[in-house]
């Protein structure tokens, strides 16, 4: 199946990135290189980008589409919590700018048989990383209703999610839920009709929650921010898409406590705070995409981007 993906906020994210024609570049979000490729035409003779994704499928759709680019480009198949490792790898100490564009590609979400989709009936799948052994039917089957409730209501902020998880419990116990289908019946069956008109398909949010669970969404990002503003060098900007308020809160947090300076007072010996200024939030508020842009891809709907840059001076 051809990798099809329409890059999201691509000129604003560009804008945001300040490139340097000598830059070093991130992209940890590959998928099907959409935003690197834009980056690549922006670089002179010695800039570079390295390209990371957990999934297989997308470093194969980038590898093909970015090979006009050479050496210009590495990719790399991994998660972009390793990008300090990766780097490390390729003897890059510093970079001058990170982009990350968070969620499922439209690749992912369109193959059935990755299991991503409510849409089309599939095994129940979900990995971005199909190194990993878990998938979505190890969680619907595995976990108990109490730890299948959390992941429906924090995760899909899911109103039903009690509902749900109840249900899918009492199914499981006749036999196991093998695929997409079955859930996405589970799920119908748990809705009241009048609010099952409302907020899009029925589905949508327990899906988003149990691959957040899966992917370990969250988690990755809130542990991978500090390090990524650590990775930049002066000047340096990490442009992050996100496209759910779980992400975005914790993508703001992250951004705010990394502006924010010391409060300790002058005479402590050392700081117990835990807050040094690395930079500024150039985004005060979240940029988003233009009305032609979400008429044009409903996907971009929901997206938002936000914009750090590195200080010239640490704690200045
Ligand atoms: C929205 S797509 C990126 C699309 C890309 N910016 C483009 O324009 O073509 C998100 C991609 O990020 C990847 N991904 C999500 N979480 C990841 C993680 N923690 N590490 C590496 N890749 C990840 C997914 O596999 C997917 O291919």
């Amino acid at each position: 199946m051809e990798f099809k993906h329409r890059s999201v906020l691509l000129e604003e994210t560009i804008e945001g990135l300040q490139i340097r024609k000598d830059g070093i570049y991130v992209d940890g979000t590959l998928g099907g290189g959409g935003h690197t490729l834009e980056i690549c035409k922006r670089l002179g003779e010695k800039g570079s980008i390295v390209g990371i994704d957990q999934d297989q499928a997308a470093v194969r759709a980038a590898s093909i589409r970015l090979k006009d680019f050479g050496e210009k480009v590495t990719i790399v198949w991994s998660n972009y919590c390793d990008m300090k490792f990766v780097l490390q790898q390729l003897q890059i100490d510093k970079v001058d700018g990170i982009i990350l564009d968070l969620g499922v590609s439209s690749y992912q979400l369109d193959t059935a048989e990755r299991g991503f989709s409510y849409r089309e009936d599939a095994p129940l799948d979900m990995r971005m990383d199909t190194r990993q052994e878990k998938t979505a039917r190890d969680i619907v089957n595995g976990y108990s209703e109490t730890e299948l409730f959390r992941v429906i209501r924090d995760y899909g902020e899911e109103k039903f999610a009690r509902n749900i998880a109840k249900n899918i419990v009492e199914r499981r116990e006749k036999a196991p839920i093998c695929t997409t289908g079955e859930l996405t019946d589970i799920i119908r069956s748990s809705i009241p009709m009048k609010f099952q008109k409302k907020g899009g398909h029925p589905a949508k949010r327990t899906f988003q929650a149990i691959r957040i669970e899966l992917n370990k969404e969250l988690e990755v990002l809130r542990e991978s921010l500090d390090d990524m503003i650590e990775l930049l060098n002066p000047g340096g900007r990490l442009c992050i898409i996100t496209f759910h308020s779980l992400e975005d809160r914790i993508v703001k947090n992250a951004f705010r406590k990394n502006e924010d300076p010391c409060i300790c007072p002058p005479d402590f010996p050392v700081c117990v705070c835990g807050r040094t200024s690395r930079g500024k939030v150039i985004t005060r508020k979240p940029i988003l995409p233009s009305s032609e842009e979400m008429e044009e891809n409903s996907r971009s709907k929901s997206a938002k981007l936000r914009i750090f840059q590195k200080g010239f001076a640490e704690g200045a």
